[in-house]
């Protein structure tokens, strides 16, 4: 028990003690009472440091308590120090507060994200630096013959950094200075970096552009809470456009955050941003180095970093004025997040831009069809880019039915794919091959006695990963050496690959086309984000002829010599049960095609196909994005399904089914009647089982205006507690269906 604060002062109550209720980013819902110590100021959104039980943590100082319980007075313990960093705005902890409410996960979890994953905060660190004093070490080794060699300019060098780069232990460096060879001086911080400038290069923009425009500067010049839906068909220059409202913000003296569903992405678009504005823009992702993370934080709540381009966890920085959120690619289902604390970025960002007052734009070739509606209603202003920049024609999309002209047996790519992109090759164009499965092939089969090689604690078949010559399981990453018997029958060499997966159709390529140059892109074979976007440059620059990719091609990307587009299997995500799977394989496919003819404008898609007839193909054929929103909208209309409708997901799973399931039976028996609301289920989760754990899933509905969170709360608490490995996820907005 900790009797005793930090400073000393003694912690008996007195009728003057001031208490405050302190949130601590542990997975805890509720804020705990402290004394704040005499002498002490805080305020609601303090960074402070608390005790919690054996240790030290940092946590956020949410409310003042004017009335504590007084049985507590005796148990209270004191704040142990106001951290000297920016408080968390009032809008922040808002934020914070709704975003547990809605998604039902403890606002600990959610306050974390704002405090970067919890790690150690405060001022950056300062470094010790080296510099030789020009005495003599006492004897000479080698070792310190390479250390003194790097240090010979007589400069300051950091001190790991030249042990480093001699090749040397920390103690080569330390006996060193012991003997005054060397001595040490704090490293200079840093300058903050300088600001981007709004009218560094702007561009001319094209008559088509200019109304855009306008309106993103009108919009981030008034500076309220605004919605708007920059719908622009791919290649007509969103980001151009969106900049605008950007420098515009710049100018006004406040941050822009811009996200991006994927953080590859991040390494062009700084490029990109760089040449419009001079600067690179200050990144925010899980891949950043610990001392990038802590001092990419402080720039953002100094106010220092005006414009942030990140990930989804960017949403929740400590800006210091916040004026504009971009989202890109707002129809991106990897703004979801399905762990922890189940948000969707793109919704969560225009709650933060409600209670910020702030402009907001949300920016799609195929918006989502939760936006389409918005901006139909007029709830969302659109701005529509209905060309492309430059003139150039959009791609020609094609149908290849795969019943009619498919490739011979083993093969993927039909003779009619690969005439055209031979005749790509020739004229020294890029083709794309485009297969969202990762992997040589997703099944092994035994031929002489139907063995299906499955994951042994998951309900998936193992897929077959030649490059690393193992079988590996998608689902919980299990893998093992690819064998050359059948652990079923024993026969040997009897084992056949059943479909393709992008390495499999470089196989393909390869034989078909031996003198093109190919290279894969898929997110398991990517190193690192430096080899990813050092390949995305060959592909940019023209040193690939055929590129081979998953989904990770898809967004994005702009590649001027791509003309060429090859879906290899334009049904493979239509057939999954999922709600969204038209809408999914419409933006997908579109998003893809959108790669080619970007330059050159001559760009053409073909879509293999078993069903031509599909509304998604037909209307990708004939280019008719209004025909495919008017069946979708009404489809979810006539079905109750969002936006006319709002689902939630309960997923119960323990390390045995019997005790999944009569969990899953007991709640579904309690849930509360509601006319407005259906319970539907429990029903084996079509993912039965992960990771040895066994799942069922229950879904519930109800019509649009529902407090469904209300709902699930009231429930939840009258319903069964989860105890040993039983786990209860809840997922409000449910992206995924597995
Ligand atoms: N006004 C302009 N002046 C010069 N270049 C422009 C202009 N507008 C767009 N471009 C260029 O046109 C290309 C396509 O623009 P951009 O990438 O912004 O399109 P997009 O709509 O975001 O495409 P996608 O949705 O397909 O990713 C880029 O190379 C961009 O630099
Ligand atoms: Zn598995």
């Amino acid at each position: 028990m900790d009797h005793f604060s930090r400073n000393g002062t003694s912690s008996t109550p007195s009728s003057t003690t001031r208490v405050v209720d302190v949130l601590v980013p542990v997975a805890i819902d509720q804020a705990y009472s402290y004394r704040v110590p005499r002498g002490m100021e805080v305020a609601p959104g303090d960074l402070v440091t608390v005790p919690l039980g054996p240790r030290e943590v940092i946590a956020v100082v949410w409310a003042e308590n004017p009335a504590p319980d007084p049985r507590l007075h005796n148990r209270l313990k004191d704040i142990g120090e106001k951290l000297d960093l920016p408080p968390l705005k009032d809008e922040l902890r808002t934020l914070v507060d709704w975003v547990a409410n809605y998604t039902l996960s403890a606002r600990g979890m959610v306050m974390r994200m704002s405090l970067r994953m919890g790690e150690q905060l405060g001022p950056e660190r300062v470094r010790p630096g080296v510099r030789l004093t020009g005495a003599p070490p006492q004897r000479m080794t080698p070792a310190r013959q390479r250390l003194i060699a790097v240090l010979s300019d007589g400069l300051l060098h950091g001190k790991s950094d030249a042990a480093k780069e001699a090749g040397v232990s920390a103690g080569v460096v330390d006996g060193l200075v012991d003997e005054r060879t060397l001595t040490v001086e704090p490293m200079p911080r840093p300058p903050p970096p300088p600001p981007p400038d709004p009218d560094f290069a702007v561009p001319d923009f094209s008559r088509s552009q200019r109304t855009a425009v306008d309106a993103m500067r009108a919009l981030a010049s008034n500076g309220t809470f605004h919605v708007a839906l920059l719908d622009g068909v791919t290649g007509s220059g969103k980001t151009e456009v969106y900049f605008e409202a950007v420098a515009e913000t710049i100018r006004r003296g406040k941050q822009a955050l811009i996200l991006m569903p994927e953080i590859v992405l991040t390494g062009q678009f700084r490029d990109r941003f760089a040449a419009r504005f001079g600067e690179r823009p200050l990144e925010w992702h899980s891949e950043l180095t610990p001392r990038t993370r802590a001092r990419n934080w402080a720039a953002i709540a100094a106010g220092e970093g005006q414009v942030v381009v990140g990930a989804r966890s960017a949403l929740f920085l400590p800006y210091a004025d916040l004026g504009l959120i971009i989202v890109d690619e707002e129809h991106d289902q990897a703004y979801k997040q399905d762990e922890g604390t189940h948000y969707h970025a793109r919704d969560m960002a225009v709650v933060r831009a409600h209670i910020a007052k702030i402009p907001i734009v949300l920016a799609s070739a195929t918006p989502s069809v939760e936006s389409e509606v918005n901006a139909r209603k007029g709830r969302y202003q659109r701005v529509a880019l209905t060309s492309r920049f430059g003139g150039q024609h959009m791609p020609q999309i094609e149908v290849i039915d795969l019943r009619r002209e498919g490739p011979p047996r083993g093969r993927f790519i039909s003779p009619r794919l690969a005439g055209e992109v031979r005749a790509a090759i020739e004229r020294r164009e890029q083709a794309l091959l485009f297969l969202n499965r990762r992997g040589y092939a997703p099944l092994t089969l035994c031929r002489a006695c139907g063995h299906r090689f499955a994951c042994t604690i998951c309900d998936a078949w193992l897929v077959d990963h030649r490059f690393r010559q193992r079988l590996v399981c998608h689902h919980c990453g299990f893998s093992m050496p690819r064998p050359h018997q059948c652990p079923h029958c024993a026969a040997e060499e009897t084992l056949v690959a059943v479909g393709p997966g992008v390495e499999r159709l470089q196989e393909e390529a390869a034989a078909l086309f031996p003198d093109a140059r190919t290279l894969v892109l898929s997110s398991d074979l990517v190193t690192s984000i430096e080899t990813m976007r050092s390949e995305l440059n060959d592909i940019a620059e023209g040193r690939v002829d055929i590129i081979i990719g998953t989904q990770l091609v898809a967004k994005g990307h702009h590649f001027p010599r791509l003309n060429l587009v090859g879906v290899i299997d334009a049904d493979l995500g239509l057939g999954n049960g999922d709600p969204r799977a038209a809408e999914r394989t419409f933006q997908l496919l579109n998003q893809v095609i959108g790669r080619t003819g970007r330059e050159q404008g001559h760009g053409v898609g073909y879509l293999q196909t078993h069903q031509p007839e599909h509304p998604v193909m037909r209307a990708l054929v004939a280019s008719d994005r209004e025909a495919f929103y008017a069946s979708e909208i009404e489809a979810r209309e006539r079905s109750g399904y969002p936006p006319f409708g709002r689902l939630a997901s309960l997923i119960i799973s323990a390390g045995d089914r019997p005790t999944a399931e009569s969990f899953a039976r007991r709640l579904a028996a309690i849930a509360p009647i509601d006319e407005r609301i259906q319970v539907l289920g429990p029903a084996e989760a079509p993912l039965a089982v992960i990771k040895g754990r066994y799942r069922f899933r229950l879904l519930v509905k109800s019509a649009r205006g529902v407090d469904l969170s209300g709902y699930l709360r009231e429930w939840l608490a009258a319903g069964p507690k989860t105890k040993g490995n039983l786990k209860l996820e809840i997922d409000v907005d449910p992206q995924s269906f597995l």
